[in-house]
């Protein structure tokens, strides 16, 4: 962490994941930027609390582009977040998180297992299989899954302390496209909840952490703008402005119309 302590831990309402507490919400992915230069400043405007990092990708570099982007990785001080991505099976999963664990010196892994290649859905029924294997072997598991409840439960039974449901398919940019199945996780379940995937606009973002979720991973909507250092800075301060909402605690909508001019004699509401 670098800026005066990032803001005192967020004006002291940290991240907190297993062990640690971080200062900011928002992970950010590292794939499809139009150069490292622009990834780097990226970061730099947004201020993550993770970088994902895929070491199937980092392995397909080659060698000079590998070096150069673990270099950057390293430059940039933020802890990395290696995931499984393209893994389909547990086996694949386990393989790649040991190797993982090996290449980027951390325990911290998001499980990716993907049971769709269209899309990009993961494998629901694999996925605690291969979270409970992981977690006996000491890693940090940070779950990548659909909104099902009972997925996420599962996921918690077998030791997960935080899960990651999507709001949409990977690379779409749709938004939270169901927004009932957040809130119930949301309702429902005790622990950190990271939106991950499918956000396309700032605006989403701000919408899941005004619901109560306590971060959000994204990569593609930043990555692609047309502007993607301004993106990033736009999707870090709407996720500030969302957990600021939430914190404050919102009116309840209601149908009926009521003034909000005071009444002569009356200008502070309060309760009988
Ligand atoms: C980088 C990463 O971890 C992605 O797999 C993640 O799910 C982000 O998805 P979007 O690209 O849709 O934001």
């Amino acid at each position: 962490m670098t800026t005066a302590a990032a803001s005192t831990l967020a004006d002291a309402d940290p991240l907190r994941l297993y062990d640690q507490t971080f200062a900011s919400r928002l992970m950010l992915g590292t794939a499809r930027y139009p150069s490292p230069a622009v990834l780097e400043r990226a970061v730099q405007r947004a201020q993550p609390c993770m970088l994902t990092a895929s070491l199937r990708r980092h392995g397909a570099l080659g060698a000079d582009a590998s070096h150069g982007f673990w270099a950057l990785l390293q430059r940039l001080g933020v802890p990395v977040l290696p995931n499984t991505a393209g893994c389909h099976s547990v086996q694949e999963a386990i393989t790649t998180a040991e190797m993982a664990r090996e290449v980027f010196g951390t325990d911290w892994i998001k499980l990716e297992l993907i049971g769709d290649d269209y899309t990009l859905q993961p494998d629901t029924l694999q996925l605690p299989v291969a979270a409970d294997l992981l977690i006996k072997r000491g890693f940090k598991v940070l779950p990548y899954c659909t909104d099902d409840l009972v997925v996420c439960q599962r996921l918690l039974d077998v030791g997960c302390q935080a899960v990651m449901p999507w709001a949409a398919p990977i690379g779409t940019g749709l938004g939270p496209v169901n927004p009932h199945a957040l809130r119930t996780l949301r309702e429902r379940l005790e622990v950190p909840l990271i939106v991950d995937a499918g956000l396309g606009l700032p605006s989403h973002a701000c919408q899941v952490m005004e619901w109560g979720f306590d971060a959000v991973l994204l990569n593609t909507a930043v990555a692609l703008a047309q502007d993607p250092v301004a993106m990033a800075g736009a999707f870090a301060d709407a996720v500030a402005a969302g957990r600021a909402a939430y914190r404050a605690g919102a009116i309840a909508p209601q149908a009926a119309a009521q003034p909000s001019t005071p009444v002569l004699g009356t200008p502070f509401w309060h309760q009988s």
